[in-house]
């Protein structure tokens, strides 16, 4: 029975997790496809607000140096873009101008400058020619006086003074109500809804002023903007009215400090110089600053010459001058103090009490975040698609994880993060990236990351393919290369493997010869098994021996992907779902059988040079035996290196044959050319023997075409970066796991023409092959790590593929077309075909 307070416990924890659930949802709830531009790490609540300085311009500029020339930055919840470089000027305001574009009001902003714009603003030349001329007389008094002269105020009335004649017919200096109404315009939110009042007021008076006077186009007076703007309001009060607030806003739109700026050439046309916007919503006012500008400017320079204060030197202080020799103080500041400060307050216990608690809270959220959000500034990651809290990306691999790598990697790109549980996986998808991995920077990522149950079951990863990285793996990984998989040691074992291969002719003949159906997937399995059972134990090993038993429970463990491996807080499941003892009891059964067979070896000690085939166990012990002293090899090494051979080769060896057995059956034309030609440079022969191979580049290009469309390890086997490194732009920290998605870089259609189908004639005349020196066709891998059974394998599947083609003709079961034949794919590390390759085979009439 559930008590009642375990049920609220029960209600209580699901409701939060949906709670929380649901909002993690929404909060990394990209479209599948987007790439979002790079964000500095942001605070809860305020976002990037904290990065940002009273130069706004120069923050976000160093920012942009870090982050790139496109940047997402959040204004508390506002998402703002931030582009920094003429490129990211150009998309915005030229190639996407259009929905880069909203803001209101601008056909009214083109009554006044565009459509008459040069008339327009010539209209006001007497405005400007008077203004700067009293300009130039009052510096003029001021250097009489030998007084300092605030060169910014005498601009900035100026323009003050230009702009107010010409927007409200007349000028409206400092102590005008209109003067310090503007002024309160920057300061806090209630001082400015108490300045919009007044200035509402204010813009009010001057508008009854303008419509009492109505002074209209073609009057033959100089109209200014309030005349202008009623002129258009009663013009088009049908067809698109304005009312008189729209009137205000486009009035004060014109800030006089917006207006007196050095510019060089602006007009919107180069992206590496757009003071003024670019495109639709560029600054339609570039002609109307620019004649005052250059007007004043000129005055200026005209009349006056220029030097710094108490001879100071240019570059010591940019922005002081002396204008016949009077003082001038800063520009940057008068163009940047308008926030004046409101009278301090006093400000009582109880908010003095709130301010205190609230302040402690924000710097222990911001430590928290700190520490939780702590990558380093220049860090640049591969995209990741979203995961969710514990599980990470798991839950976006299928039973076939190629594939669902494959789909992500087409939207997310060929070099993806992913997270399997709590464990950082970078998913390489493109032939560039495999070549970073496992060329340029092979020896960072030659690391295999420990698996707990693969280390039980190989002595401690005591084996080549798990060990890890080091002088222990570079010994025994020269030893299987020189000494167990050299080219001349796979010659040496052509007799067994002719052996073998004409032994499965005959199986299959028997079976045709009672017109049974021939289970080809478990004739190819055992051909495989036994060539390499007598390569590496000397004898075969078949069904119902201890070790074919032990050596299919090794195939189940290694499968097995248990989930605390992933999430560590999981680990406790570990004593309780067995797979440990699982493990254990398999690895002791192998070991006993391993330790007969080597002292079975040791009893009959057979030496290189004794003349007799040697297997890789009489290698292993005469290596042993010779390399005592300078390389001691354990007896748990042989074991583990015997051991790695079946697994490593085994699997792959005999499901690389049955997805090209499987493509043939399928493809009868394609059959049928090889069998032409297998049969035609057999000739007379009864039997096809190794060295005909040669003259077979069909074979060979049915070979390398089933391995690019069915490669069978088609992860690879997964890698561990062993320090930090870039690939490809984005970086990589060091312990992340790699894995390597060769399936879809050999079926990836920028390489491959037709990439979904099976045309072997696509390798006739061409240089690529597999042994890992072109990174479209990698299915062995390549670099340190790649395999070094290829030679051995090939040489397998090459012989028993002709054979079978050889001697026989081929048909699906009961009349089944071949459109039926089931292709899906098993799961696991190696991927052969799910259900079993039946056919009905007919020996071949010669
Ligand atoms: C068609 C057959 C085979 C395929 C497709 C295949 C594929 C692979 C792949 C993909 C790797 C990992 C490469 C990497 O991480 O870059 C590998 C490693 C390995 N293979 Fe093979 N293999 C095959 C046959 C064999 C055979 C027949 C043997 C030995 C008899 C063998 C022994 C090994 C070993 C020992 C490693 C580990 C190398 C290391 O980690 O240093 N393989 N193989």
């Amino acid at each position: 029975m559930v008590s009642l307070s375990h049920l609220w416990a029960v209600l209580l924890s699901t409701s939060l997790f949906l709670f929380f659930l649901h909002k993690w949802r929404r909060s990394n709830s990209p479209e599948p496809r987007r790439r979002l531009p790079l964000s500095p790490p942001k605070l809860p609540l305020i976002g990037n607000l904290h990065q940002l300085s009273s130069a706004q311009h120069r923050s976000l500029q160093s920012l942009s140096h870090r982050y790139g020339p496109l940047m997402l930055l959040h204004f508390g919840k506002v998402l703002v873009l931030i582009a920094s470089s003429a490129e990211a000027a150009r998309e915005i305001m030229k190639n996407h101008d259009l929905i880069f574009s909203n803001r209101p009001q601008l056909s009214i902003a083109s009554r006044l400058f565009y459509n008459t714009r040069t008339k327009r603003v010539q209209s006001y030349c007497r405005v400007r020619e008077e203004e700067t001329s009293l300009m130039v007389d009052k510096i003029r008094k001021l250097g009489a006086s030998s007084k300092p002269v605030n060169l910014s105020d005498v601009m900035a009335s100026l323009t003050n003074d230009v702009i107010h004649r010409v927007v409200l017919g007349k000028k409206y200096g400092s102590g005008s109500d209109f003067k310090e109404t503007f002024a309160e315009f920057d300061g806090l939110d209630e001082r400015v809804e108490r300045a919009a009042k007044k200035m509402d007021r204010f813009l009010e008076v001057v508008i009854e002023e303008h419509r009492v006077r109505e002074r209209r186009e073609g009057d033959g007076v100089e109209l200014d903007f309030v005349d202008i703007l009623l002129d258009f309001q009663r013009e088009n009060a049908s067809r698109s009215p304005i009312e008189d607030d729209t009137i205000k806003a486009v009035v004060l739109e014109f800030r006089p400090e917006r207006f007196l700026r050095m510019r060089i050439d602006f007009r919107g046309q180069h992206f590496d110089l757009t003071s003024f916007g670019a495109g639709r919503r560029g600054c339609p006012g570039i002609t109307f600053t620019v004649v005052v500008d250059e007007l004043a400017l000129a005055k200026l320079v005209h009349n006056f010459d220029f030097r710094l204060p108490n001879g100071a030197k240019m570059e010591l202080n940019k922005f002081d001058f002396v204008i016949d020799g009077i003082y001038k103080k800063p520009f940057a500041i008068c163009f940047s103090s308008h926030i004046s400060l409101s009278k301090p307050k006093m400000v009582s216990l109880s908010h003095f009490l709130v301010m205190l608690i609230s302040t402690c809270f924000f710097l222990f959220f911001l430590h928290k975040w700190r520490r939780s959000h702590s990558p380093k500034p220049r860090t640049r990651l591969p995209p990741s698609p979203p995961k969710f809290p514990l599980i990470g990306n798991l839950h976006q691999l299928s039973s076939v994880p190629h594939r669902s790598l494959q789909s992500l990697s087409l939207r997310y790109g060929p070099l993806m993060l992913l997270h399997f549980g709590e464990v950082p996986v970078l998913i390489a998808s493109s032939a560039e990236a495999a070549r970073e991995i496992m060329k340029n920077q092979d020896l960072i990522f030659s690391n295999r990351p420990q698996l707990s149950i693969a280390s039980r079951l190989f002595y401690n990863n005591r084996d080549v393919s798990f060990a890890p990285y080091g002088e222990y793996w570079r010994q025994i990984r020269s030893i299987c290369v020189l000494h167990l998989l050299s080219n001349k040691r796979v010659q040496s074992y052509r007799g067994v493997r002719e052996e073998e291969t004409s032994l499965m002719v005959d199986k299959i003949r028997r079976l045709c010869a009672s017109s049974k159906t021939v289970n080809l997937s478990d004739v190819m399995t055992s051909l495989t098994n036994d060539v390499i059972c007598r390569v590496a134990l000397g004898k075969k090993y078949g069904l119902g021996s201890d070790f074919k038993e032990a050596f299919a429970e090794f195939g189940v463990l290694l499968g097995i992907l248990p989930l605390w491996e992933y999430i560590p807080w999981l680990r406790w499941m570990r004593r309780f779902d067995g797979l440990d003892k699982r493990a254990d009891r398999a690895a002791t059964k192998m070991d006993g059988f391993l330790e007969t067979v080597i002292q079975e070896h040791r009893v009959r000690e057979r030496r290189e040079g004794d003349g007799g085939e040697l297997d890789f166990v009489d290698i292993l012990l005469d290596f042993q035996r010779e390399n005592g002293s300078r390389t001691p090899v354990e007896d748990e090494t042989i074991k583990a290196i015997v051991l790695d051979m079946f697994a490593a080769g085994t699997d792959t060896t005999y499901t690389a044959l049955e997805w090209a057995m499987t493509e043939l059956i399928r493809n009868p034309e394609i059959m049928k050319t090889l069998q032409n030609e297998v049969r035609e440079v057999a000739g007379n022969k009864d039997e096809i023997d190794e060295q005909d191979l040669e003259k077979m580049s069909y074979l060979k290009a049915v070979m390398k075409e089933s391995l690019r469309l069915h490669p069978p390890v088609p992860l690879l086997v997964p890698r561990e970066l062993t320090q930090d490194t870039t690939v490809l732009g984005y970086d990589i920290a060091s312990r992340t796991r790699v894995m390597t998605n060769v399936w879809a870089i050999s079926r990836d259609p920028s390489l491959w023409k037709y990439p979904e189908e099976f045309r072997p004639e696509r390798f006739l005349g061409m240089d690529i092959d597999f042994r890992g020196l072109h990174f479209e066709l990698t299915p062995f891998g390549a670099g340190r790590r790649g395999c070094p059974g290829i030679t051995f394998a090939v040489a397998v599947d090459e012989l028993a593929l002709a054979k079978l083609v050889h001697k026989f003709n081929f048909r699906l079961p009961n009349g089944a077309k071949m459109e039926e034949l089931n292709v899906s794919e098993s799961n696991g590390i190696t991927i052969h075909k799910k259900c079993p390759l039946l056919v009905v085979a007919t020996s071949h009439v010669f």
